[in-house]
């Protein structure tokens, strides 16, 4: 990988947070990565991957080690940071930059607040909300490059067959590509984190497959993927409640013997959307 952060002397992880002062607290979701490597091939993800940097969205910028990296690229930077100390320090930390119009620091829950139109989002993303916080992201279609817990990075990155293939995966799958570029041991953080994480990279992209109804597809997905181990007939057959199939017997009648008799977890995503079509 070229490195686009070859002339920037980005800010030192560990000064960053001696100089905000505080203790980064794991039940905040506060673990920030002080491996300056692992930083700067972050925002190389994105850069290599010709992401639209005029706006970038940066979600739980805790001390400001990636923002100080992102600002390197980036037109623009959007951080927003729940922690009001945190969102205080970044202010005072990156002054030059905001008085430049070049970072927006927005204080608060990143759930609630609301998020700017930006071009491409790259962040170390608070654990907890994570899955809440991409599924709020991939709808927008915009490319990003997220932190997260690896376990979460592979069940979204999973085809069929897989043993990590499952809801999460054909959701995410709808919106983006999802591509897992390393993982992240524990030690590149502070305070480490319990389980290794990853870097992903997700490219959004139009289905190959056809849904009349987005909310319809998801129900169906969801529903299914609740009886994995049973065979998709049964599966069908059961979780009408959560799918909303009205007629079960109409969509079993519709589908090849060969789909019926397999596990949900060896569907691929265009089944589901056959399903949800039928239903
Ligand atoms: C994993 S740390 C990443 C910090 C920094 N970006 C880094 O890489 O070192 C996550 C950050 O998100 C903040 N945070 C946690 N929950 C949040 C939320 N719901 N909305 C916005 N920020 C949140 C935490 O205070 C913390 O600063």
């Amino acid at each position: 990988m070229t490195d686009p952060l070859d002339d920037h002397d980005g800010r030192d992880p560990d000064a960053l947070r001696d100089r905000a002062g505080l203790d980064p607290d794991p039940r905040d979701d506060q673990h920030l990565l002080i491996d300056d490597r692992v930083l700067d091939r972050i925002v190389g993800y994105a850069v290599e991957a010709g992401m639209d940097t005029t706006t970038v969205l940066e979600i739980g910028a805790g001390t400001g080690a990636l923002t100080d990296r992102l600002l390197a690229v980036a037109d623009h930077v959007v951080a927003i940071e729940r922690d009001s100390e945190l969102a205080a320090f970044l202010r005072r930390e990156f002054v030059d930059a905001i008085a430049a119009d070049r970072l927006t620091v927005i204080e608060g829950d990143a759930l609630d607040a609301e998020w700017p139109a930006y071009t491409a989002s790259v962040s170390n993303l608070p654990y907890g909300p994570s899955s809440e916080l991409l599924f709020e992201m991939l709808p927008r279609g915009r490319p990003a490059v997220v932190l997260v817990q690896r376990e979460f990075a592979e069940r979204m990155a999973a085809g069929p067959g897989e043993d990590e293939y499952g809801r999460l995966s054909v959701t995410a799958g709808h919106y983006a590509a999802v591509t897992i570029e390393e993982p992240v041991p524990p030690t590149a953080f502070d305070p480490q984190p319990a389980v290794e994480s990853a870097v992903v990279r997700l490219d959004p992209r139009t289905p190959t497959y056809e849904v009349s109804d987005d909310d319809r597809f998801f129900d169906v997905v969801r529903g299914v993927f609740t009886q994995r181990r049973k065979t998709t007939r049964n599966a069908i057959r059961n979780t009408t409640h959560i799918t909303g199939i009205d007629d079960p017997a109409a969509v079993l009648d519709a589908l090849d013997e060969e789909i019926l008799d397999a596990r949900p977890g060896s569907l691929a995503p265009e089944t589901f959307a056959r399903i949800a079509r039928l239903a």
